[in-house]
């Protein structure tokens, strides 16, 4: 019954348990409520309660992405006695009893401000004292109304010591109703002496609107309400800002440039982030602003900078005092020439940051008052214990106005090591030292370093984009990855096979759209590859093994790969490329499975790679191996038929990368295209996948490419497909030796040439071999494309008119070939 299981409650978001009663709600009212807390609070960690049966509320969180959620069932959950016991066994089990934090119950019908409840506990604990929620006088109260309780309905919030201490009463099957088990709670605590708070930021629905501002919970609300609350209270800021009639906080950027890159570092961020905000630039001295003309850059007159760069965690304390004092200078003065009045809200950041500005707005703007002095940053958690609460200046310090006005009159602090870094440190001393409270907050990045996660996160800023300097330029391709090393574009489409069912064509046919960039060679097998089983993929791997194999990126492009031993390869290979780029488009080309085999063994027999075809594990070429006679198609096609009579059991056929009991060689069995499509969409969504028929390749390229361009999302192009890539004659992507050749030198001939080439005889016993071997894959198949609504490939439609007229081949008939081959 356990959804998704993550230990321990994120440090950002310190110690609140969510409990919520999610039982007998429709799952659209459900996702309703708990998206609308998780909007901006990623990391909630809840616990969600229910009876026996009840799978709509647990859907309704799963719907929401919640990263920590934990599943409890009871009895009967109207009965609050029992629904605590049970999250206090629960979380009792994680935490130990000096965990100072918080468990609140809340029903699914009650909306919750997690951000700004986590900020009164932080700020104002003892506004909650242990226990707390709307108190219930006795006459409202149907059940030992003399005891007073707090109102289930609008939340139950309880420090987690008192809730370890609290004799919990034994359930009661007379007495089971929440009002009565919430009594029982306040009566136990009680007794332990403790009392509830009563707390009018836990709102009842009919006041809601009148005191949203101060409201922490409201309830109940019918599920009409939550939707149409949902809607209202943050669907984006911008909404709700609107809602409220109030502006947005207005927020001023001040940046601290490093002055041997001032020109780039202001070029830089005026055209990313910096063209739509308020932003001024901070240099240390006249002759790097010498080169702008304008206000938004501010030259501070400061004295020389000592000439000691970057190195100062490393350099002796001597040097690094000097270094930090330029600093602790250079920010004081910043901070005093930052003007208190035209802005609600300063962030002082870094010139190598690169900041989501909205996505930072949101993060400051769950502090509603600009008039308390607080601070929001990274926070260094181990140097805080040094200097002050510090932050980390590179992702951005946000202060309130209030903290700017109290900075102002901070003067001097002394260095008190050498890893207490220079500016920052002085601005931690200086808060402690005026009162502002600081708090952190890890939208704030200080490394990026997963390519991946920016896209999707949800950080409000990202430092040292660039080693050295300046906001990189952010791509404004489809997909754009940032990492503070490089700019890249993530893959749109990968082309992962069938081998031999002219990908290479296909590969460089898309390669003529204007907006497609390929890679330097085709074939990066960079998720896997048969001679190289996949490992789980890493960012570094993915970014300087991955993205660097594709150009630079310029505007709008799509990025697109081809390696076709992707279809074959095992779900690890699946789930590596799933993690980096979870909507690939996949393209996979389907050619009658028998004329596969054929093609296949002809090039790898070209290519003198048989040897290292048959086993993975061998890298070598046929030629490397003495005395090394390569089986040839009949001796292939005849051991296969031995297999299908010992083990005509398809599903257990397997080649020697998987584990199975019957080997089929690869040539062959790499035509069973059923089981691993079902594998590939066991992983992506159908609407990922693309089939394209050889025999449009063949015959009807031109349309073939055009419905391919449309799947892509492409503009319409007239592709020149006159040319056929990689012939069995011709081979342009694989060795013929060992090297592949790089991939601008592909060789192609015309297509009339082929069709006048001689074809490659295969004797007809062995065809027949082969086609009786993949009628059953082949049904298979025709069962998947049809049950997923796939076009149907020529060959298998209409179905092969011979297909049930091969005489199946009785063991033994067929072993002259080997015979024969052994003989001479
Ligand atoms: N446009 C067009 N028309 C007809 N046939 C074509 C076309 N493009 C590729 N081909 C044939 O596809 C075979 C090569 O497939 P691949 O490029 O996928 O091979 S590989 O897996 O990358 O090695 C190879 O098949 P064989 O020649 O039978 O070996 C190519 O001739």
């Amino acid at each position: 019954g356990k959804v998704r299981v993550r230990r321990g409650v994120p440090r950002e978001h310190p110690g609140v348990i969510y409990a919520v009663v999610a039982e007998g709600f429709q799952k659209a009212h459900v996702r309703a409520a708990a998206c609308t807390w998780m909007r901006f609070v990623p990391r909630l960690h809840v616990v969600v309660v229910t009876e026996k049966n009840e799978t709509s509320g647990l859907e309704g969180f799963r719907a929401c992405q919640f990263r920590a959620v934990q599943h409890v069932r009871v009895k009967n959950v109207v009965d609050v006695t029992l629904v605590l016991s049970h999250v206090r066994e629960l979380v009792s089990r994680w935490k130990s009893e000096k965990w100072r934090g918080w468990v609140i119950v809340v029903q699914a019908y009650t909306l919750v401000r997690p951000q700004k409840l986590a900020y009164l506990l932080h700020t104002r604990p003892e506004e909650f004292g242990a226990y707390s929620g709307r108190t219930v006088n006795a006459s409202q109260s149907p059940y030992l109304g003399f005891l007073p309780h707090v109102s289930h309905e609008h939340g139950i919030l309880i420090r987690f010591d008192a809730l370890l201490q609290a004799q919990m009463p034994t359930e009661d099957a007379d007495f089971r109703a929440a009002e009565f088990g919430a009594a029982m709670v306040a009566n136990a605590l009680w007794d332990d002496g403790v009392g509830p708070t009563s707390n009018d930021r836990f709102l009842s629905s009919d006041r809601a609107r009148d005191e949203e501002e101060n409201a922490v919970t409201w309830g109940p609300l019918d599920p009409d309400e939550i939707l149409a609350a949902s809607a209202r209270l943050w669907p984006t800021l911008r909404a709700r800002w609107r809602y409220e009639r109030r502006p947005p906080p207005r927020v001023t950027f001040a940046v601290l440039v490093r002055e041997s890159r001032a020109a780039d570092a202001v070029k830089d961020i005026r055209a990313t982030w910096g063209a739509r905000r308020a932003v001024s630039f901070f240099v240390g001295d006249d002759v790097a602003t010498a080169f702008v003309n304008d206000d938004s850059v501010v030259g501070l007159r400061l004295a020389p900078r000592p000439v000691i760069e970057d190195t100062f965690y490393d350099a002796s304390l001597t040097k690094a005092d000097e270094w930090n004092a330029w600093l602790r200078h250079k920010v004081k003065e910043v901070v005093r020439s930052l003007n208190t009045t035209s802005a609600d809200w300063v962030v002082l950041v870094d010139d190598d940051t690169y900041v989501e500005a909205d996505r930072l707005i949101a993060a400051i703007s769950t502090f509603p008052n600009p008039d308390e002095p607080v601070a929001v940053g990274r926070k260094f958690a181990r140097r805080s214990n040094e200097g002050g609460p510090l932050l980390g200046g590179g992702p951005g310090i946000a202060m309130s106005r209030a903290a700017l006005g109290l900075a102002q009159n901070c003067g001097n602090f002394p260095i008190i090591s050498a890893t207490v870094p220079g500016g920052d440190g002085w601005l931690g001393q200086c808060f402690r030292s005026v009162g502002v409270r600081v708090y952190g907050d890890w939208r704030f990045k200080s490394f990026p370093r997963h390519a991946y996660a920016t896209l999707q996160s949800r950080y409000a800023s990202f430092h040292r984009m660039k080693a050295g300097g300046g906001t990189p330029h952010i791509p404004s391709c489809r997909r754009p990855v940032y990492h503070w090393t490089t700019t890249a574009c993530l893959p749109h489409y990968t082309i992962i096979g069938a081998q031999k069912a002219g990908t290479t064509s296909l590969h460089y046919f898309l390669g003529q759209h204007p907006k497609v960039r390929l890679p330097w060679k085709k074939e990066l097998n960079f998720w896997g590859s048969p001679r190289k089983p996949p490992i789980d993929v890493g960012v570094r791997g993915f970014i300087f093994k991955y993205l660097k194999a594709f150009p630079p990126p310029v505007d709008e492009v799509v990025y697109g790969e081809s390696s076709p031993d992707y279809l074959v390869g095992p779900p690890r290979l699946i789930k590596n490329m799933m993690r980096f780029v979870p909507d690939m488009k996949l393209v996979v080309s389907l050619r009658e499975p028998a004329d596969r085999t054929v093609s296949a063994y002809y090039n790898k027999l070209a290519d003198g790679t048989v040897h290292r075809h048959l086993n993975v594990a061998d890298p070598r070429l046929d030629s490397e191996i003495p005395d090394y006679k390569p089986p040839t198609l009949d001796d292939l096609a005849s051991a296969v038929n031995s297999t299908l009579s010992s083990c005509p059991d398809h599903a257990r056929h397997f080649t020697m990368l998987e584990t199975g009991d019957c080997y089929v060689n690869p040539f062959v069995l790499h035509g069973y295209y059923a089981r691993y499509l079902k594998r590939w969409l066991g992983f992506y969504p159908r609407r990922n996948l693309w089939i394209v028929d050889f025999d449009d390749l063949q015959n009807s390229p031109a349309t073939l490419m055009r419905d391919l361009s449309d799947f892509l999302g492409l503009h319409a192009f007239k592709f020149s497909t006159e040319h056929v890539y990689n012939t069995r004659n011709n081979r342009g992507v694989h060795p013929i030796g060992s090297q592949p050749r790089v991939g601008g030198i592909v060789s192609t001939v015309s297509k009339s040439l082929i069709e006048k080439r001689e074809p490659t005889r295969v004797d007809s016993m062995t065809l027949g071999i082969l086609r009786y071997y993949f009628h059953r894959p082949d049904a298979e198949l025709r069962r998947f494309l049809e049950n997923e609504g796939f076009r149907m490939p020529r060959w298998l439609d209409p179905p092969r008119a011979n297909q049930n007229q091969d005489p199946p081949p009785r063991a033994g008939t067929f072993f002259w070939p080997w015979r024969r081959h052994f003989g001479r």
